[in-house]
């Protein structure tokens, strides 16, 4: 049903209390969805299960869309809808709506390199569009490159040559790229360079999923639109500020993709450096995207060189047996990283990011632990210091520490209310046209200048990563680094997950 989500998030949602100037509509008229990869991972767990449900929900009309999957495995129509369904919700039952958006799904085989295989997607997309009497430019293409990095280049390369929108009278040509995008500023660099030739900044949408959870969608509004906010939120009422991402499992089945990049690459440069941005910006001239994306290059920038005393790697045990991983792998699966940005608010407050794979619990959350009270008559250090926490999941919540509870826990408070995937609302921003939540180029370069000498130094060896148990907390290190970083152990309040 068109439109649910507005109801939905009525009373955080970005879109509602801050209407955008040229607000991005959706456009009527053909749109072609092109997944390229479509045999991989990502596309059956994650991109085509995002577009079945903006399709349930009215924001893709059959009338309109059509979906086509591209890759070199030689397999059928039928074949890759069969592979796809098993991911869909509902699809095992085999609902009409289901039955509905697979026949939306067209499969062209080919290779990225080679003029043939584009050739034959652009005939297919090109007869979808006359069947739908689009007129010449009106059509909108959407190309989402679920792919390895390596290919990118030949593949943008193919789209552009054969495979865009035909007239230049409307309609667009958009493509969605994944990280990891590059692996330090030199590779990322030159990769942006390679697609910066064939496409302009407008038509590129570097996907962070991160950036289309919920409570990150929700930050700037808590941070910009609570008075109550407003003047705590600095260096004189602020100790420390952690960003944590925690998973229960290993690397299972994707070692030799993880054992090339590590968990900075995976994780920390990308996702949590994004929801740093957005916790630590200025507040931007207004919601446009390029506002917005300079508020978040200038965070990055003012970020100072990482010391080497204020990291913690760590590597779980029984990572090295997966097959695909090097014996001698001193990749990190676990990552302790302490920034410092320099600037007039935040100068002298850690931010501590963390990240791990095979860790006791799975969650992501933000934690602002504020300083103690001064001239505490209560002597109540023993309570702790005050916290405000964002869980960005599971079980979104946000919840402050205090001597006595605040808790806004999503499914207790908005129960019934289904809290859309990020890659449905990123998708969709990018058939609006709207880039506030992808990463630009200037902010992708940004967030590489941090993290390479530091990835450098790992990949030569110079900083070990430490052994830790599976199903713990890291090693034992992060927490004496955590402790002097300023971070105090808040006792007293214990937030406990609503059950319904
Ligand atoms: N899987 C996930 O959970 C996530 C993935 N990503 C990113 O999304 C992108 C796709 O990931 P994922 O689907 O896991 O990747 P896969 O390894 O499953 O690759 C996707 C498809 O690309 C083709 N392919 C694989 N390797 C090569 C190669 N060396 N050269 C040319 N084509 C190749 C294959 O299709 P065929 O052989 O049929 O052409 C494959 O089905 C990557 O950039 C990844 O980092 C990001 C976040 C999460
Ligand atoms: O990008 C990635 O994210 C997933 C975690 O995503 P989440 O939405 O489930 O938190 C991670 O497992 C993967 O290694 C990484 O590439």
């Amino acid at each position: 049903m068109a439109g649910e989500w507005h109801c939905e998030k009525r009373t955080l949602s970005k879109n509602e209390s801050f209407p955008r100037e040229n607000e991005n509509m959706i456009e009527t008229g053909c749109l072609s969805i092109i997944v390229l990869g479509a045999s991989g991972d990502l596309a059956k767990k994650k991109t085509f299960p995002a577009l079945f449900n903006l399709y349930r929900q009215g924001f893709l009309q059959s009338n309109e869309v059509h979906i086509f999957g591209y890759a070199r495995t030689n397999i059928s129509d039928e074949e890759l809808r069969d592979r796809i369904r098993g991911y869909l919700p509902g699809g095992k039952e085999r609902t009409e709506d289901v039955s509905n958006f697979l026949q939306l799904i067209k499969y062209v085989s080919g290779s990225y390199d080679a003029p043939e295989g584009f050739q034959a997607l652009d005939k297919a997309i090109s007869g979808h569009e006359l069947s739908k009497n689009s007129m010449d430019g009106t059509s909108r293409r959407l190309f989402y490159l679920a792919l390895p990095p390596s290919v990118y280049p030949p593949v943008c390369k193919m789209i552009k040559n054969y495979a865009m929108n035909k007239y230049d009278l409307g309609g667009w040509t958009r493509i969605v790229v994944e990280k990891p995008f590059g692996k330090d500023l030199a590779s990322a660099e030159q990769l942006s360079s390679q697609i910066g030739e064939l496409f302009e900044e407008p038509q590129i949408y570097r996907i962070d999923h991160y950036l289309g959870k919920e409570l990150v969608q929700n930050l700037l509004v808590l941070r910009f639109a609570n008075r109550f906010f407003l003047p705590l939120w600095n260096r004189d009422n602020i100790a420390n500020v952690q960003i944590v991402f925690r998973e229960d499992f290993g690397t299972e089945g994707r070692g030799g993709y993880f054992d090339q990049y590590g968990i900075i690459r995976d994780i920390i440069q990308n996702h949590l450096l994004q929801v740093l941005c957005l916790v630590a910006m200025e507040k931007p001239v207004s919601m446009k995207p390029e506002h917005i994306r300079d508020e978040k290059v200038k965070v990055l920038q003012s970020v100072v060189p990482i010391k080497d005393d204020e990291v913690v790697l760590g590597q779980y045990e029984g990572y090295k047996d997966d097959p695909t991983v090097p014996d001698n792998s001193n990749t990190p699966t676990f990552a302790s990283v302490i920034l410092h940005i320099h600037n007039e608010r935040w100068e002298g407050v850690p931010f501590i990011l963390k990240a791990g794979k095979a860790l006791i619990s799975r969650k992501a959350e933000i934690r602002v632990q504020f300083k103690d009270v001064p001239g505490d008559i209560f002597k109540c250090q023993k309570q702790g210091r005050n916290e405000f926490v964002i869980r960005l999941q599971p079980s979104e919540a946000i919840y402050m520490k205090l001597t006595s509870e605040l808790d806004l826990s999503y499914n207790q408070r908005y129960q019934g209310v289904v809290i859309p995937e990020a890659y449905e609302r990123l998708i969709l921003d990018t058939i609006k046209g709207d880039q506030q939540h992808f990463v630009r180029r200037d902010e992708l370069k940004a967030a590489w200048e941090i993290f390479t000498p530091l990835l450098h130094r790992i990949d030569d060896g110079e900083i070990k990563s430490l052994p830790y148990k599976p199903r713990s907390r890291g090693p034992a290190e992060a927490d004496v680094l955590l402790e002097k970083a300023g971070y105090v152990q808040t006792h007293g309040y214990i937030w406990i997950p609503p059950t319904l």
